[in-house]
């Protein structure tokens, strides 16, 4: 996240840490959310390599084990169908983990709430991303959950030709595109709307423009929950 402010510990009780083991030790890679008690939400490009995966519950500082945290390892990665690994722009940049065991929840870790199919939100409405990616373009991860205001951008804004034009399609959302964006190290986490008071989960980040993370006209991108519903409560047995 470039810009915005650490969060307040666990205020953000469904963001997740998507971490993979290397020479004996985890590395946080990817964000993700907790949609059900043994079912996280995240990117297909962060899963698209087979690697030993887990997922941590209720993090602050990804360096330093605060008591909070639920470390759970991962039985089962969906990667959407129709994702293809070479063509962001095409959309189905959405994943759903399976979780070994059922999380435990408390005051730190919650379930989020996701937007009902269908649902796109207006341009500027309120919105934050979080995530303990880059804090700058090249820069380091960050060691605490960080947020940032990005309200929302319309599509018809975000599709101009000097904005995103047509790598933008409609099963993504935009957010931002000034000084604050997201960056490597967020993909898969969560963008946080309010709708009605409430938070509402509805996109999933995916991509930044690859001339820097806050690119002016160039809005984080993130895959739009609504337009997966039926995917995600079909796999995750919501239904
Ligand atoms: C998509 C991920 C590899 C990576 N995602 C992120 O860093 C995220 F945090 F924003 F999710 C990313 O955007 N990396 C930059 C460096 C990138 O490759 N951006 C990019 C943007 C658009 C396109 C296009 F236009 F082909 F779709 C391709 C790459």
């Amino acid at each position: 996240v470039v810009g915005g402010e650490v969060a307040s510990p666990n205020s953000w009780p469904w963001q997740i840490s998507l971490q993979y083991l290397s020479g004996g030790s985890y590395y946080h890679t990817c964000g993700g959310t907790l949609i059900r008690r043994n079912w996280v939400l995240t990117a297909a490009h962060c899963v698209d390599t087979s690697r030993t995966w887990r997922v941590v519950l209720g993090d602050h500082d990804i360096y330093n084990h605060e008591g909070r945290e639920q470390y759970m390892s991962v039985s089962q990665v969906y990667i959407h169908p129709n994702w293809n690994s070479n063509s962001v722009a095409a959309g189905y940049d959405i994943a759903l983990l399976r979780l070994s065991s059922d999380a435990t929840l408390n005051s730190y870790v919650k379930l989020a709430t996701l937007p009902p199919s269908g649902q796109v939100l207006p341009h500027n409405n309120v919105c934050y991303i979080t995530g303990w990616g880059r804090t700058q373009t090249g820069g380091s991860l960050s060691a605490q959950l960080k947020q940032a205001y990005l309200p929302l951008v319309d599509h018809s804004t975000c599709s101009r030709s000097d904005w995103w034009g047509s790598t933008v399609k409609n099963t993504m959302v935009c957010a931002g595109g000034g000084s604050l964006s997201g960056c490597n190290g967020d993909s898969g986490g969560p963008l946080n709307c309010q709708v009605s008071g409430q938070y509402v989960v509805h996109g999933v980040t995916s991509f930044v423009s690859s001339l820097g993370c806050n690119t002016n006209q160039k809005p984080t991108v993130f895959t739009r929950v609504s337009a997966y519903s039926s995917w995600i409560s079909g796999r995750s047995s919501l239904m």
